[in-house]
């Protein structure tokens, strides 16, 4: 069982993805964080440090890697998508679920954050625009499901997902009772 979560920055995929492993008793995999513990520094520093494409070079390292063997719920860093290879290789390995928001709804749930290396700029709610723009078809591209995630909770979009994956015989019929109620 192979599942991997793409979407913006903000959309969900590391809080929902958590949940998710919980509730299915799979492991979660945070990509970013294997990427942080690969190159010793955070991401932020180390976009700082090293420019956005040596980056994604080790992103897709780390894709790769995971492509190759990785079993339980993934969640990807929001550029994972950007090189066609990784695209290939997370469609090809994973039931890939894109987590999709509104730039709005980005910008709400990120306004305060500082992490985000690519939302330290003057005008973030502009720059989300932009990447939803250049990214919307490239995640779908990548995707076998497309989640909205607007409206519903995170412990919603659990929900959702469970049955989603249910239908789509990634996990057997069964998975979706849940046993906080
Ligand atoms: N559906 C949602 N409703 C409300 N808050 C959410 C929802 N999804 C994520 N969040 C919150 O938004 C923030 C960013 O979520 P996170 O999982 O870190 O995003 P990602 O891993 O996709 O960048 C977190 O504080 C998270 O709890
Ligand atoms: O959108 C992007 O290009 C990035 C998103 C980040 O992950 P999140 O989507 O978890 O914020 C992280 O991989 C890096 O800062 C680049």
């Amino acid at each position: 069982m192979a599942v991997a979560l793409v979407g913006l920055p903000g959309a969900g995929k590391s809080a929902v993805g958590r949940r998710l492993a919980q509730r299915l008793q799979f492991p979660f995999i945070d990509s970013d964080d294997l990427i942080e513990r690969r190159i010793g520094c955070s991401i932020r520093d180390y976009f700082e440090r090293e420019g956005e494409q040596s980056f994604r070079d080790v992103e897709q390292t780390v894709i790769a890697e995971l492509a190759a063997s990785a079993e339980g719920i993934v969640s990807t860093g929001g550029g994972a998508v950007l090189r066609e290879a990784n695209r290939l290789q997370l469609h090809n390995h994973f039931h890939v679920i894109y987590l999709r928001s509104s730039p709005e709804d980005l910008f709400r749930r990120l306004r305060h954050d500082v992490k985000r290396p690519l939302l330290q700029v003057a005008d973030p709610l502009g720059r989300l625009h932009e990447l939803y723009a250049a990214r919307d078809p490239l995640y779908r591209q990548a995707a076998h499901d497309v989640v909205e995630t607007g409206r519903p909770s995170v412990a919603m979009l659990v929900n959702i997902i469970v049955m989603q994956l249910e239908l789509a015989g990634v996990i057997p019929p069964g998975s979706r009772s849940d046993p906080t109620g």
